[in-house]
């Protein structure tokens, strides 16, 4: 099967975007006409309820060439790694800490290269989240992909992507994050033969922007950074699988057709990607380390206000000037659950031990912080001088329920067994008589 190239993009979010690979393609003035152009069916993507808030209102509607219902009955198709199972082993309060993924030893495209690391929550009550992780080492060859359980944000760490969607092409680069909407189908190409990555399966809510409060209208993640593919559509038919997770599991059903076959679609439903690059960090220029808040790049919310299903949070390269400060990321611990991944570089709390590809996790009130190393240098540092953060990208899915590690991720020959070590060497420096 030939590649779909690259289709362009659109620059918003939660945009009505509309779009069309053939000219004519759209109806106009209404979404369903009795006839569609160019012999086409069309169909309605609801991806938040009917009755949902205008402005939290998502729905496409689809021009193809045929609809979604046609495809030969799913049957169960086994994945042992890649699951909603949070409850298989007891939740630790220790500080976990895994090395990256090899990549794998077999051929293994995107979808036999997802390992479920931990999670909460699961899609039968629409809240929480799964955490993944993938590496794959060949294109997705005559299958296609959806996940009924919730919307996918992909973080690559390593090696690009080519995500041909119904929507269109997002193409995809370390650095760059994708979401792809619950139930939108799609196939994952390697152009560079092999990738990396980390993914966020959000059961809850859509991401969002953040609200920005007293920051004003702009900075953060602004939202003409946010990329939708403009429409691209291959008419093949074939032996094909359509591979759906649903409710946990994968189900696998025969399709004679590829079903990125959507000529042309209009609607706010819609998969994205960021340049994380882009992000408009804005930090202290006095004192005080503020709460990372400030580096969130899209929520989901929870029914509480102001208490997320799951923030992103990413940590971009960035001057760190506040004076009487201790610069880096606190002590702390915090009754949200922080899973944290890197991209590339260094992250500034952990001189070493945390990998580009690897990942933490410190669990509702687990102390964690600066390891020993990074402790004793920003105690002593010139403050004078900025700290300038250059060449790194690290991120935190931090979320209000407590992160559950899966057996395979405890038992994994990538965790740290050691990981506590790194704040054993942390110094009794009390003196009471001291200033
Ligand atoms: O390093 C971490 O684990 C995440 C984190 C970042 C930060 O800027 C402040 C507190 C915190 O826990």
């Amino acid at each position: 099967m030939s590649a779909m190239q690259s289709s362009g993009y659109q620059s918003g979010f939660g945009n009505e975007f509309a779009t069309e690979a053939l000219p004519g393609t759209l109806p106009e003035g209404q979404n369903s006409p009795q006839r569609v152009a160019h012999g086409l069916y069309a169909e309605q993507l609801s991806g938040t309820a009917f009755t949902a808030p205008r402005h939290a209102n998502r729905r496409s509607w689809l021009y193809r060439i045929r609809p979604a219902a046609v495809h030969e009955p799913f049957e169960p198709l086994a994945h042992e790694r890649f699951h909603n199972r949070f409850d298989e082993a007891p939740a630790t309060p220790n500080q976990l800490r895994w090395d990256p993924l090899p990549m794998p030893a077999q051929s293994a495209d995107f979808i036999d290269g997802l390992v479920t690391l931990a999670g909460n929550g699961g899609p039968a009550e629409q809240a929480g989240i799964g955490i993944h992780l993938y590496a794959a080492n060949r294109p997705m060859q005559g299958r296609f992909f959806y996940d009924a359980d919730g919307e996918l944000l992909i973080v690559p760490q390593q090696g690009r992507l080519r995500i041909a969607t119904e929507l269109g092409v997002l193409d995809v680069e370390p650095q760059e994050i994708a979401v792809i909407p619950r139930g939108v189908r799609f196939r994952v190409d390697l152009p560079d033969g092999e990738a990396r990555g980390y993914v966020c399966e959000n059961f809850g809510a859509l991401l969002r922007l953040p609200e920005l409060g007293p920051i004003g209208s702009n900075c953060l993640a602004n939202p003409r950074d946010f990329l939708t593919p403009c429409a691209a559509y291959e008419d093949v038919e074939g032996d094909f699988r359509l591979v759906a997770k649903f409710q946990g599991a994968l189900w696998q059903a025969k399709i004679g057709h590829s079903p990125l076959d959507v000529v042309g679609w209009h609607g706010n439903y819609v998969p994205y990607k960021y340049d994380l690059r882009r992000f408009n960090t804005i930090g202290s220029i006095s004192y005080d380390h503020p709460d990372p808040s400030i580096f969130t790049v899209l929520t989901s919310p929870s029914d509480t206000p102001g208490t997320a299903n799951v923030d992103l949070a990413i940590f971009p390269p960035r001057w760190l000037v506040a004076q009487h400060t201790f610069r880096p990321p606190w002590f702390h611990r915090n009754v949200a659950s922080e899973f944290m991944g890197l991209v590339t570089g260094v992250y500034d709390a952990k001189a070493e031990g945390f990998a580009p590809g690897g990942a933490s996790l410190h669990n509702c009130m687990s102390g964690h912080g600066p390891d020993a190393a990074t402790f004793e240098k920003a105690s002593n540092a010139d403050l004078s001088k900025p700290d300038v953060i250059g060449g790194t990208m690290a991120f935190m899915f931090e979320t209000r329920r407590v992160i559950r590690p899966t057996r395979q991720a405890l038992e994994s020959p990538q965790l740290q067994k050691k990981y506590y070590a790194c704040w054993q060497g942390i110094a009794r420096h009390f003196d009471p008589e001291r200033k």
